[in-house]
């Protein structure tokens, strides 16, 4: 976490330091090399010992004469080694100290978990001394089994305890050892020792018929996976373990029994073909064949944008200014003293553009009345953008956040090349900028699952947008997402015009792809809903519940491409200012707005709507409640901040990119990433030049209500092509638009146009959503007879 965090007092006592014994790799070879081959010679020394160890006897006492010669393998000091060891040590139990000393070592070379190692060491101990103490508990002298230690403690003991008392002594020892270590319960006792006697009982059972053997030989193997998951749940659970043990036996006899009953009758068993359900062989086949399938191997040489093309700043990274942090700490604790409110403790996170003072107040002292401070406190720092948070949720503190007197600009780079973003697994990451401690901010717009942004002008709204879309074209590829933007203004968006044809969705018959007519964005909207119904249709057909599993399983073949299926881009539409649509447009744009809102979050379209215009008739109730997740820039009313977050605290912020952030409860402050107009091009031309799609991703066409469904359309105004267009329809018997424009090479409105005629000379029927129109006329003959009767 990238936390600075400055205590304004310095702590008067100084932290004695240990040394810190870090070794570097060299030595940690050398040591871990040393203890492997130390642990080896220990081991050879004490084997060779039980050979030579009484013939070297007598020469131990001579031991620094080079004359007098030693049988052990490893001579003078294995001789020695061993007796200290072995003889003068824990006897036959001091193997166990050469095996601790040969795991150190390889705990070292291999840098492993030293907590483990701890733990060896610390169990060896001990069940050395009990080795030793056991051994020396069978010997009445000195012998090498115990060694002199196993046998003095034995003597002790007993001359206090006595034999029963030092025998005693030992089973406690081994039954503490053995529940501590291998967690081993009384009942785990019981149930191996019923479970013993159960198999002794099926071995004497008798069983002849060598097909009926393997049978048994089969349960008694599902029985022990039963009692091994018994003893699994021994280890883990008291309380379980109880019952599951109290079972066990029932189950075996039940089933024994049941076996003991079909030995008599003879069973034929048919071999079952196995059979394989034909789709899925198939798809298997098609991804051995083919491999998975990869919906970027269209543009397969596509290039991300690189980090480069993003403007890197001076003045980044945080700078502490020690004398304003102990000047604002100053003026808070006084401000609050002067209304008789004592602090037990203050702390400052210092962030990009505010520093966050979290202060606990003494006992007793009410948090309202700190709330209410919040302009005096204002007035004291002589600040702008004073927030107080009481109490700082999950926190039990207070919060008082102020403006830092140089804020820091945080570059869409910084954001962008953080881990955090860069290792995200989310759907549609978004590096919306830093938090408060200076953490990258990360969301993912498919959980959200729509945007609502807010914020007065200038405020950094749009630079709020192009960081949103930034992040997604570092981090999707066009074959994943597909923008529709619609831009009011004309100018905000108009530099993503260079990415259509690979990241843009169109209308069919349009010819820019960033939408800038109101009216356009009503057929836009109406059509995105077409999309949307299209796509559950085929969710639905695949059996799947969201866009993720119905491209996971396109993906692995599963889907018939000739069905329909196809690999589904997420659809993200960007509304640059709603206010304006709303007010140009109103009902027949809230309307699809909310339609969307509400339904299209497990299709995979995402709707980001930013406005300047915060008021109750842009943000109506129904979109308010589909739209979870909003951003608040600085706003100039607390009204207007209650209708974008439902609280006040959006029109404390201080402007250029300060935003707080709500996904439904919590409010996060967070400095917005600013990426500026230049790199935006920059970015859109190094995507532009790229190989792209022939064109950009086209919605279903949709024919709007102004193309007509009044029927009474003069006869004498009808289109020269009405009769080729009404064959055309009759024929294919499908009521289409699209269906005119390919067949009579007709621009799009044209052909919305015969339509409206020919459903008003009764040939197709009414407009039917995604669905093609109804043909009304069965046939060229009835066709021919309705066409004469009219004129
Ligand atoms: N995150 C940011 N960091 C630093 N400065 C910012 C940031 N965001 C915006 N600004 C500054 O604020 C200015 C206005 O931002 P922006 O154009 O995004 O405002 P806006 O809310 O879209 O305004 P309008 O609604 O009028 O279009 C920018 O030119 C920039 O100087």
């Amino acid at each position: 976490m990238a936390k600075s965090k400055t205590k304004t007092k310095r702590d008067p006592r100084k932290k004695f330091k240990l040394p810190s014994f870090k070794l570097s790799s060299q030595q940690k070879l050398v040591l871990g090399s040393f203890l492997v081959i130390f642990g080896l010679i220990l081991f050879i020394a004490f084997v060779s010992f039980f050979f030579t160890g009484e013939a070297d006897q007598s020469s131990l006492s001579n031991f620094t004469s080079r004359d007098i010669k030693t049988q052990n393998w490893l001579s003078k000091s294995g001789a020695w080694l061993s007796d200290f060891f072995i003889q003068r040590g824990f006897g036959m139990a001091s193997f166990i100290f050469s095996g601790l000393i040969f795991i150190s070592g390889v705990y070292v070379l291999m840098n492993l978990n030293k907590s483990k190692l701890r733990k060896h060491w610390f169990w060896g101990i001990l069940i050395v001394i009990w080795l030793s103490v056991f051994f020396g508990f069978f010997k009445d002298e000195n012998d090498i089994l115990g060694g002199t230690i196993g046998f003095e403690v034995n003597s002790f003991l007993q001359d206090y305890i006595g034999k029963i008392g030092t025998s005693l002594l030992l089973l406690f020892g081994l039954i503490t050892y053995l529940a501590i270590r291998f967690k081993v319960t009384f009942e785990s006792f019981t149930h191996l020792f019923k479970s013993a006697k159960n198999n002794i009982k099926d071995e004497f059972s008798g069983l002849d018929d060598e097909n009926i053997v393997s049978f048994d030989n089969n349960l008694s193997d599902e029985a022990e996976a039963i009692k091994s998951a018994f003893d699994l749940s021994d280890d883990t659970n008291n309380a379980s373990e109880t019952k599951s043990s109290k079972i066990t036996p029932v189950e075996f006899e039940v089933s024994t029994k049941d076996i003991d009953e079909d030995l008599d009758i003879e069973m034929e068993v048919e071999k079952v073909s196995e059979e394989l359900s034909e789709k899925d062989n198939l798809a298997n086949k098609l991804v051995e064949d083919f491999g998975l399938f990869d919906p970027t191997l269209e543009l397969a040489k596509y290039q991300f944008p690189p980090l480069d093309l993003l403007k890197k700043y001076d003045s980044e990274g945080i700078q502490i200014n020690q004398e304003e942090l102990e000047e604002n700490k100053n003026k808070i604790v006084e401000t609050l003293k002067n209304y008789s409110i004592g602090i037990a403790s203050i702390k400052a996170t210092i962030g990009p553009t505010v520093t966050l003072y979290e202060i606990v107040p003494d006992a007793g002292i009410r948090i309202s009345k700190i709330k209410n401070l919040e302009d005096d406190i204002a007035l004291s720092l002589a600040a702008l953008g004073i927030r107080i948070i009481a109490p700082i949720p999950g926190k039990g503190t207070i919060g008082i956040e102020v403006p830092n007197k140089n804020a820091t600009i945080v570059s869409m780079r910084s954001v962008i090349a953080s881990k955090k973003f860069q290792s995200s697994e989310m759907q549609l990451p978004i590096a919306l900028g830093k938090t408060i401690s200076n953490e990258t901010f990360v969301v993912d717009l498919a959980k959200m699952p729509h945007l609502l942004m807010a914020g007065a002008t200038g405020q950094g709204k749009s630079v709020g947008l192009n960081a949103v879309l930034t992040s997604l074209l570092y981090k999707k590829h066009p074959a994943e997402v597909k923008f529709i933007l619609v831009d009011p203004k004309k100018v905000e968006l108009t530099l993503f015009n260079k990415i259509e044809r690979h990241y843009l969705a169109k209308l069919p018959d349009s010819e820019e792809a960033i939408i800038t007519d109101n009216n356009k964005v009503i057929n836009t909207l109406n059509s995105l809903c077409i999309e949307m119904d299209n796509r559950y249709e085929l969710l639905k057909n695949a059996m799947c519940r969201n866009i993720a599993e119905y491209n996971v399983k396109f993906k692995a073949r599963k889907l018939n491409p000739n069905e329909g299926h196809q690999f589904l881009p997420y659809i993200i539409l960007v509304v640059d200012e709603f206010a304006d649509l709303i007010m140009t447009a109103g009902k027949e744009v809230e309307t699809p707005i909310a339609r969307l809102a509400q339904l299209a979050r497990a299709i995979g379209i995402h709707l980001i709507i930013a406005t300047q215009r915060p008021s109750v008739n842009v943000i109506t109730g129904i979109i308010k409640a589909n739209f979870p997740a909003r951003i608040a820039f600085r706003v100039t009313s607390k009204i207007d901040s209650r209708t974008i977050l439902d609280s006040s605290g959006a029109d404390q912020l201080i402007g250029r990119g300060d935003m707080l952030f709500t996904q439904g409860n919590d409010v996060i402050r967070v400095q917005c990433a600013f990426v500026d107009t230049p790199e935006v091009e920059k970015i859109t031309e190094f995507i532009g030049s790229q190989k792209a799609y022939p064109d950009a991703y086209m919605l279903p066409e949709y024919i709007g209500e102004e193309s007509g469904t009044s029927l009474d359309i003069d006869i004498s105004d009808r289109d020269k092509l009405f009769k080729e267009a009404a064959v055309v329809i009759v024929t294919a018997q499908q009521g289409s638009a699209s269906l005119l424009q390919r067949k009579l090479k007709l621009g799009y409105n044209r052909a919305g146009r015969l339509i409206d005629q020919l459903e008003a000379a009764g040939i197709v029927g009414p407009f039917e959503g995604s669905k093609a129109r109804q043909v009304l006329v069965s046939d060229l003959t009835a066709l021919d007879k309705l066409l004469e009767d009219e004129i």
